[in-house]
């Protein structure tokens, strides 16, 4: 396959896609609405250009026009009338001047410095890889067919607009940047099926070019052998891709030779090709079907928490969505009003989230957690120290010892990979909190696509419900990591995705509703 190599890489955009992507627009979509603001503003700048240059085109258009009737005229015929004759002055001792000064004011500053100084803090080239990859993670978690994808038809929902075969030809250079061939290959095969008068700056035989290329690092020798072959119709005295052509059609023959796309080629995730897989479909809710013998002891209720007397008016309603490990969901934690004002806090203090590297303990931003969070403090507000008292009263635990809250906000294709709420060896535990013992992760949004967070091992996945909570027990009774509650945040397919998490922790909770027990309990009961 060398020779392959050799030849084909003519880069097309001249530019180098960077493999890890820091910048951060696409992660969340909260910033991005400011974008809308921005480019509309500029729309507005842009056509008040054009109103002006169209007037100075019109003013300048009715001078020429006057020509049009003196030039009819021999010259002795238009001078032997006073009023011509004036005119013939007028004209040359004014009008001129005018006219130069139109032809020569410039109608462009305003908008220009306008654009420039906007453009300061535009997305850049990493955002456009990083909406790339989010594109690609889609079509991988959601098995969204290219074309369709491509045409703006995601699940039903239609774009305003379609990707434009440049577009598509770009997401496949930028798979090809990151030497992601599987996903090269599928959008350049795609694209090589349409209608090359809509090409641009690109041609046929480059599309085809990083087709066969791609497809033969996959080990699909046939896909590449049929490009080549258009390939040599297109350029029959292509020297390096007749050379590729006899030997796709020599390997042809060989019959151990491995045809199909290897489809096992994900580089977007780290997690190995079973796991990976699993998470998407159960992001896809394969697989999430309430087996009956569990469907059957999961109840509702509606809870007092043992006579809380907020809760006596108006019990919590609580949903029981697993029952070992127990997982379950509090109906209308918050109300709208509480709700909107937690995301207006959150909105200006959104960061890129970050993830501890169970490796090295260190804080990161990491491709497996696409989305931008916020922390706020009981003190930062009334709200926030309301929800902490909803979920006091909700779960029976001390917030004493736990972290303060964090709002997420996921962009399209945001999401967090499968993961542990409580801290593993590598990171120090703080003997003043100890570790994560529970999770109440508050649904801010509803979600219209994909977004659900999923647990790998009892497979259930959790629809986002706007002003729900799920909540589950990260460590046993005897204060062990329950391995069961891996769990993650599915792509966000089309929509929003509000989140806020509050991570309880160990101290604070022996005389509380958790008490520690000795034994390792198999039920991890919530209200025991
Ligand atoms: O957003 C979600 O659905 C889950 C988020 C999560 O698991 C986390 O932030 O630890
Ligand atoms: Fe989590």
């Amino acid at each position: 396959m060398v020779i392959i190599e050799k030849g084909i890489i003519v880069l097309v955009l001249g530019l180098t896609f960077p493999n890890l992507v820091s910048c951060d627009w696409f992660s969340s979509i909260s910033h991005m609405e400011d974008l809308i603001e921005e480019e509309t503003d500029l729309v507005a700048s842009l056509s008040h250009y054009i109103d002006k240059q169209e007037a100075k085109i019109r003013h300048l258009k009715r001078f020429v026009k006057q020509f049009d009737d003196i030039t009819m005229q021999n010259a002795v015929d238009y001078l032997s009338h006073p009023v011509n004759q004036f005119r013939l002055f007028k004209r040359l001792a004014f009008e001129w001047d005018v006219i130069q000064d139109t032809v020569k004011e410039n109608t462009s500053t305003e908008f220009v410095e306008k654009l420039s100084t906007k453009r300061v803090n535009f997305p850049d080239e990493k955002d456009v890889v990083g909406s790339a990859q989010a594109l690609m993670r889609l079509q991988d978690t959601y098995k969204l067919e290219i074309h369709q994808l491509a045409r703006g038809n995601v699940n039903g929902v239609q774009a305003i607009q379609m990707l434009r075969p440049r577009d598509w030809y770009d997401v496949g250079r930028i798979a090809f940047e990151m030497k992601d061939y599987y996903h090269c290959a599928s959008w350049m095969v795609a694209l090589s099926l349409m209608n090359e008068t809509l090409f641009q700056s690109f041609t046929k035989f480059d599309v085809l070019n990083h087709a066969s290329f791609c497809s033969v690092q996959l080990g699909d020798i046939e896909t590449a052998y049929n490009a080549s072959l258009e390939m040599t119709l297109i350029e029959p005295s292509h020297e390096r891709n007749n050379k590729n052509f006899q030997y796709y059609s020599e390997m042809m023959k060989k019959s151990d030779v491995n045809l199909g796309i290897s489809s096992s080629h994900q580089p977007l995730s780290a997690l190995n090709p079973d796991d990976l897989r699993h998470y998407e479909a159960l992001c896809r809710d394969e697989g999430t079907n309430l087996p009956a013998h569990i469907g059957s002891k999961l109840k509702c209720y509606l809870w007092t928490n043992h006579n809380n007397p907020r809760l006596i008016l108006q019990p919590a309603k609580v949903e029981e969505l697993w029952l070992s490990p127990q997982l379950i969901r509090f109906h209308d934690v918050l109300s709208d009003t509480q709700m909107e004002s937690v995301k207006q806090l959150a909105r200006p203090m959104l960061y890129r989230s970050t993830v501890n590297n169970p490796d090295t303990g260190k804080l990161e931003h990491a491709k497996y957690r696409v989305a931008k969070s916020a922390w706020l403090e009981d003190s930062d507000a009334d709200v926030i120290g309301q929800v902490s008292r909803r979920i006091v009263d909700l779960t029976g635990l001390s917030l004493d010892s736990a972290e303060m809250l964090q709002v997420a906000n996921y962009g399209v294709g945001g999401q967090y990979e499968p993961h542990y709420d409580f801290f593993g060896k590598h990171v120090a535990i703080d003997e003043n909190s100890g570790n994560r013992i529970a999770t109440f992760l508050i649904y801010l949004s509803d979600v219209t696509n994909g977004g659900s967070t999923v647990f790998l091992e009892p497979k259930v996945g959790v629809r986002p419900i706007r002003g729900s909570a799920a909540f589950w027990y990260n460590l046993d009774p005897a204060g062990v990591p329950d391995r069961r509650t891996r769990h993650a945040a599915c792509p966000v397919l089309t929509g929003v995705k509000w989140v806020a998490n509050k991570w309880i922790h160990e101290v604070g909770q022996e005389f509380k509703g958790r008490p520690c027990q000795l034994s390792r309990y198999s039920d991890n009961l919530v209200f025991a």
